[in-house]
């Protein structure tokens, strides 16, 4: 009955996930609940609808001002507001004024988070319609400072948090979650959240910060999201001994114990949301993260956003480069600083892309691709520094989650036999970048072609102003997961993640390649998103791994007919 509501409720909704009409004519039982036994357990929801104080409360339906006359009549409202009725245009720019108003963008962020549990609508229309300001704050590198202090700055829950307490419940633990039609979840164990390493249970502000840029970049609806934290423990010893930790006092869990608990998981959700439920991993450590990704791949509608959504956005890059350097991808030697997540993913994706482009085989063309990483591994080679002067590479990729390790010398020596040396310094937060935007133009004479993962502002060298890029995930993730979710797809394909690659690269204009920019900017970021989403969604078909069926025959303006947009509904 709830999806039934929610589909009429949500007319620009991304698909209609209302029960499904029987060949008796009746409405298909989806989670089972007409056929559970006396000793089975289900959740008894009650919905009805809101009004008067309970609407206002509601961040879903509320408008604040916004109430029209006539509304705060039909709803009970009168009273409960004062006289004036605002526009959401108002609303907006008052809003607007508040937050610039902020020095701290942890302020900045909070006030972010309170009108998202507020008024959902106006929180991602200001997202919307201020996206290159707001981005930096709701998400890199804001989002981690709100993670290492989350305890501390946690009002109310926005996911669900599962610990190995619930072991043996999960499922239970899903049905608790107040929506049912959910499309896409972003899980974390909080092992690795950005460059700053183990932050536990608080992790839960990735997942959240990630799920409302599905929302704002990507248009996938809110109610379609869910944000999830799993608890394991932690190794973090100053979370441990904190008062307002939030999470689990332990040490983390390894080994059996974990992956018992991770299968769980994996199989309640497919259980309770179906086979077309994207799953996004989201900065788990290392070994979970490969080892999850494998296990899960041929199952589940995964995606490990740390490894293929970074690989995707740098290779973008890497191809929007080339207009500005010259050159064929094969021509190009890599170098990379950290052989984790990152690093190797988007090594592979260079090497499987230079094989499809040549038609070597991967084995080959692997072999110009470099890794170095923090212990400085290719023998006889111990640092970067050697490692750059030996291999000479006309491409150096920082994603070791360590803040400047590309000193003076390393960048100086790139600039000494490359014209334009490209140069993406990719860890985050700012703080954990391998060095900054104005470190890579001064030393390298304003020759370098730079991008990074957490934004820099332009720099002024010599006169000239030097726009640096954000190779950042966040340009591929919403319309990547967009594309899936609109062509019903049941498994993640790497093809995909080529075909996204190439459709962001081919978002950048000539206008922006003379500033030297080898991303579009984020301003049209929604239509970016959509030409993803249609290049993802055209290889699900081609691939045969898409379920939406007949295939829409525009897949751009099918994308876009999908979107959320954030404009208040009018109530009857
Ligand atoms: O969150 C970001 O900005 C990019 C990312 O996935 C990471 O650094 O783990
Ligand atoms: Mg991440």
């Amino acid at each position: 009955m709830e999806s039934a509501l929610r589909a009429i409720r949500d007319g620009d909704s991304v698909l209609d996930l209302s029960p499904r009409s029987t060949v008796g004519g009746g409405v298909e039982d989806i989670y089972g609940e007409d056929r559970a036994t006396e000793d089975q357990l289900v959740t008894p929801w009650n919905f009805s609808v809101a009004s008067g104080y309970s609407l206002l409360r509601d961040p879903q339906f509320n408008k604040g001002l916004a109430f029209t006359e006539k509304e705060r009549d039909a709803h009970y409202l009168r009273g409960l507001l004062p006289p004036t009725v605002f526009s959401q245009q108002l609303q907006e720019k008052k809003l607007m004024h508040n937050i610039r108003q902020y020095q701290v963008p942890l302020q900045k962020y909070t006030s972010l988070m309170e009108l998202q549990e507020r008024n959902e609508r106006l929180f991602y229309k200001l997202l919307i319609d201020n996206v290159e300001e707001l981005l930096p704050i709701v998400y890199t590198p804001t989002v981690g400072e709100a993670c290492q202090k989350y305890g501390s700055i946690f009002k109310r829950p926005q996911g669900l948090y599962i610990s190995l307490k619930e072991k043996g419940k999960i499922l239970e633990v899903l049905k608790n979650w107040p929506e049912r039609s959910i499309q896409v979840i972003v899980v974390t164990d909080g092992e690795r959240i950005l460059g700053l390493g183990d932050l536990g249970c608080q992790g839960m502000g990735i997942p959240v910060g990630k799920l409302s840029l599905y929302t704002a970049l990507g248009g996938v609806r809110p109610s379609a999201c869910l944000p999830i934290t799993i608890d394991v423990g932690t190794n973090n010893e100053t979370l441990l001994k904190d008062d307002f930790y939030i999470g689990l006092r332990r040490k983390r869990a390894t080994g059996q114990e974990y992956s018992e608990l991770l299968h769980e998981f994996m199989c309640a959700v497919k259980q309770n949301y179906g086979e077309k439920v994207l799953i996004q991993f989201e900065d788990f450590a290392n070994h979970n993260a490969f080892d999850l990704l494998a296990k899960y791949g041929t199952t589940h509608l995964v995606f490990n956003d740390d490894i293929q959504g970074t690989a995707s956005v740098v290779l973008a890059g890497l191809v929007a480069a080339l207009k500005l350097i010259g050159g064929t991808l094969a021509e190009n030697t890599f170098l990379f600083l950290g052989a984790g997540e990152a690093g190797t993913g988007i090594a592979e994706l260079i090497a499987l892309e230079i094989s499809k482009q040549t038609k070597a085989p991967i084995e080959e063309t692997r072999k110009k691709i470099w890794l170095v990483d923090s212990k400085g591994l290719i023998e006889p080679v111990s640092t970067l520094l050697e490692a750059v002067k030996i291999i000479k590479p006309t491409v150096l990729i920082g994603t070791s989650g360590k803040g400047q390790t590309f000193t003076k010398e390393v960048v100086e020596a790139m600039a000494s036999f490359n014209d334009k040396p490209l140069i993406l310094a990719l860890s985050n937060p700012t703080s954990q970048a391998e060095c900054t935007a104005e470190q890579a133009y001064t030393w390298s004479q304003g020759r370098a072609i730079f991008a990074s993962g957490s934004p820099f502002d332009p720099v002024e060298y010599n006169g000239k102003v030097y726009v640096p890029g954000q190779a950042n995930n966040c340009y591929i993730f919403p319309g990547f997961g967009l594309g899936l979710v609109i062509s019903g797809a049941i498994r993640v394909h790497d093809d995909m993640l080529l075909a996204a690659s190439e459709a962001l690269a081919k978002q950048v204009t000539e206008e922006n390649y003379k500033k030297g920019l080898i991303y579009p900017p984020f301003a049209n970021i929604r239509k970016i998103s959509a030409n993803i989403a249609a290049s993802v969604a055209a290889k699900a078909y081609e691939l045969g791994l898409a379920t939406r069926l007949p295939r829409p025959e525009n897949l751009v303006k099918y994308a876009e007919s999908c979107m959320y947009t954030p404009v208040y509904r009018n109530y009857r």
